[in-house]
């Protein structure tokens, strides 16, 4: 898969320092209003019954707090924090080797699980419910089944596509949890406080042009923060004003609503190629050389939200906001026609 601008695109790398930025507790994670508010009473719960919390699914575009909320939930409920993720886990034994190793109401945290083999996700079931292993034991007619009671633990699952969870998984997560894009002044305050964390001095005009153009998503925030620091130290005096940080994120490629190249690449590739579509997302994904996941996953679910495009079930089309964004004017609808032709 091509990602031409990986500076905006919101999956980790390799070069990610995330890290050092992520917030460690509840009170400290910014945004997601509901779903921390909601979380606040179960994880309460389950510590003054001293239970193990119900299993929890995160779900939602990339790098909007998935895997800092599971960690943060380990942390407040002061148990183990156990990280694995859909690929890694080959075989049954993988699972069943992790989950005997888990103490009683650890986290056992499954990034990606929608790409769980579904051999994997067999073994999941009876030890998400009854925190039981049904292993067997030899091949052949001297195969047998034994079973291993399990400690209590908390699943929690993180997804970029619920839609590919099997029905069964997706039934025994007590607690499902969809993130959303954050809005601007949340986003603002996320580049504020890792400003100060940075030890640089933001402008508050300044951390809110970043703030504006981070598509939604605190992991770019993050990485923007981090470029924008390096023009003002090379060609500023160290402090991000508002001038600077839109020249930086300009040079950067990174426009107004905070879309990137590739993001009106698919704009213009509707507009100009398809007359605003409806286009299959397929067609697109051949002209764009983008694999049809990363569409999906990344590309379209900012778009959709800002209201740049729509989804019909013919395929996509530029809303009136995507021509305007792109500075060109939307064709009449048919059947109306203007006073001039
Ligand atoms: N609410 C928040 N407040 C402050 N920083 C946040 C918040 N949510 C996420 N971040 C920052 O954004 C980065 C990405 O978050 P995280 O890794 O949890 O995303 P994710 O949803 O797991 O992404 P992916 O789907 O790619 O796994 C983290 O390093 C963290 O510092
Ligand atoms: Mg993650």
């Amino acid at each position: 898969m091509s990602t031409p601008d990986p500076l905006m695109r919101p999956e980790p790398q390799a070069e990610d320092r995330d890290r050092a930025l992520r917030p460690l507790s509840l009170d400290e994670f910014v945004g997601q209003a509901e779903a921390r508010s909601n979380l606040r009473v179960f994880l309460q719960s389950a510590r003054q019954r001293g239970e193990a919390m119900d299993h929890t699914l995160f779900h939602g575009p990339p790098g909007l707090g998935k895997t800092t909320l599971a960690q943060i939930m380990a942390r407040e409920l002061g148990v183990n924090f156990r990280m694995t993720s859909g690929p890694v886990l080959a075989k049954a034994g993988d699972l069943a080797a992790i989950l005997t190793n888990l103490e009683a109401r650890d986290v056992l945290f499954i990034d990606e699980i929608h790409r769980l083999n579904p051999a994997v996700e067999e073994v999941l079931y009876p030890a998400m419910e009854d925190y039981e292993l049904d292993l067997v034991i030899g091949e052949g007619p001297a195969a047998r089944t034994v079973r291993i009671e399990l400690q209590p633990f908390t699943l929690v699952g993180a997804t970029t596509r619920l839609g590919l969870l099997t029905t069964p998984l997706r039934d025994r997560f007590g607690i499902p949890t969809r993130l959303q894009f954050y809005t601007v002044e949340e986003l603002d305050l996320i580049v504020s406080r890792n400003a100060a964390k940075l030890g640089v001095t933001a402008h508050p005009e300044g951390a809110r042009e970043i703030a504006r153009r981070a598509r939604g998503t605190p992991r770019i925030a993050g990485r923007l923060l981090r470029r924008v620091v390096d023009f003002a130290v090379v060609e500023g005096d160290g402090t991000i004003t508002r001038e600077l940080a839109d020249n930086a994120l300009t040079r950067l490629g990174v426009d107004i609503l905070g879309l990137d190249g590739a993001d009106r690449r698919y704009l213009a590739l509707i507009a100009e190629n398809y007359a605003g579509g409806p286009v299959g997302i397929e067609t697109l994904s051949a002209a764009l050389s983008e694999s049809r996941d990363a569409l999906e996953e990344v590309i379209e679910p900012y778009l959709l939200q800002q209201g740049l495009i729509a989804r019909t079930p013919r395929g996509r089309m530029l809303a009136q906001k995507g021509w305007t964004h792109l500075g060109l004017p939307a064709p009449q609808p048919p059947g109306q026609s203007t006073l001039f032709d």
